[in-house]
C-alpha cells in the first residue's frame, strides 16, 4: 500500500479556499501513483469554531461530493481527514473515507473533544468506532486528541486493522509528544500509523507539520517537514504479520484482568 500524506496550511474560517487547496493537493498526490491519500483534521474551517453556524458543511455533503469525485477521477482511496459538519443543529468533527469508486466507506465523529481548543463547547462528541477496509486491507481512523487514549485505539486494533490513520491539527509546542504517542500506538498495536498534521497558524496556535508514517516496530519510515508538502511512503503490510507473529500481544492479552 502506497500512501500520500497531504500536509497543507488550512486557511482559518475559509472553506472556499480550503476546498480549492485540497483539490489541488489531492491532484498532486494522485500524480504520484498512490493507493491512499490522507488529509489533516478540520481542513474545511480550521478551528473557527465560533462561526460553525455559517461555516460547517451541512451533513458533510460538499465534502463528500468533492472527495467522491476526486477518488473516482484519480482511482484512489481518500481518508478525508476531518471536516466540521453540521447535522441536526449540532456540529461534529467528522472523518469521511471514500474508496476508489467514490463510495463512502465510513464516517467517524471524533470521540474525544479537546478542551484546550474549546471543542467541548462547540463540538458534539462521537460514540462509534471507525473500522473499514481499503483495497481489502483492514484499517481504522482516529482524529488528533484521540491518540492520547490508547484504550480507544486498542479496542479497535484488537479487531484486526493493519493500518491506523490519524488526522490532526497538532500544535507545534507539543510535537515531541505527537511523535512519541504515535510511535507508542504503532508499537503496542503492531500496526502501521499514517498520521497527517497541518502546517501554518491560526489566531491561537502554530502548527508545525511533522506528519509521520511509522512501521509496526515504531520506526519512522517517512516524515514531513514544517511546510506544506506531499509525503509518500510504501507500507510493506507483510511486516504486520511478522511483528504480530514474533510477539503475539493480541493473543497474550489478559482482558479478563483489565
Ligand atoms: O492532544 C494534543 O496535544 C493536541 C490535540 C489537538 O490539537 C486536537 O485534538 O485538535
Amino acid at each position: 500500500m502506497r500512501v500520500a500524506l497531504a500536509q497543507i496550511d488550512v486557511q482559518f474560517g475559509d472553506p472556499d479556499a480550503n476546498f480549492t487547496q485540497v483539490q489541488a493537493a489531492i491532484q498532486r498526490a494522485a500524480e504520484q501513483a498512490v493507493d491512499v491519500i490522507v488529509l489533516p483534521e478540520m481542513w474545511n474551517t480550521g478551528y473557527a469554531l465560533q462561526r460553525l453556524n455559517v461555516l460547517a458543511d451541512e451533513e458533510g455533503q460538499r465534502t463528500l461530493k468533492l472527495l467522491s469525485q476526486l477518488a473516482k477521477k484519480f482511482n484512489v482511496n481518500i481518508v478525508g481527514g476531518s471536516v466540521a459538519v453540521a447535522r441536526d443543529g449540532q456540529y461534529y468533527n467528522e472523518m469521511l473515507v471514500v474508496n476508489r469508486q467514490g463510495e463512502l466507506l465510513s464516517r467517524y465523529d471524533k470521540v474525544h473533544r479537546f478542551g484546550l481548543m474549546a471543542e467541548d463547547r462547540y463540538i458534539t462528541a462521537g460514540a462509534t468506532e471507525n473500522l473499514f477496509a481499503i483495497d481489502d486491507v483492514p484499517a481504522m481512523g482516529v482524529i488528533c486528541y484521540d491518540i492520547r487514549f490508547p484504550e480507544w485505539l486498542r479496542k479497535q486494533a484488537a479487531q484486526g486493522p493493519r493500518v491506523i490513520f490519524v488526522s490532526a491539527e497538532w500544535p507545534t509546542v507539543r510535537l515531541p509528544q505527537w511523535r512519541l504517542l504515535l510511535q507508542a500506538r504503532a508499537i503496542e498495536n503492531q500496526a502501521f500509523v499514517v498520521a497527517v498534521n497541518r502546517v501554518g497558524s491560526d489566531p491561537d496556535n502554530d502548527f508545525g507539520g511533522q506528519s509521520l508514517v511509522i512501521d509496526p516496530l515504531g520506526s519512522i519510515i517517512a516524515q514531513a517537514e514544517d511546510h506544506a508538502q506531499i509525503v509518500t511512503a510504501q507500507l510493506d503490510l507483510a511486516q504486520v504479520d511478522q511483528v504480530r507473529g514474533q510477539i503475539p500481544v493480541f493473543d497474550d492479552r489478559r482482558p479478563e484482568l483489565y
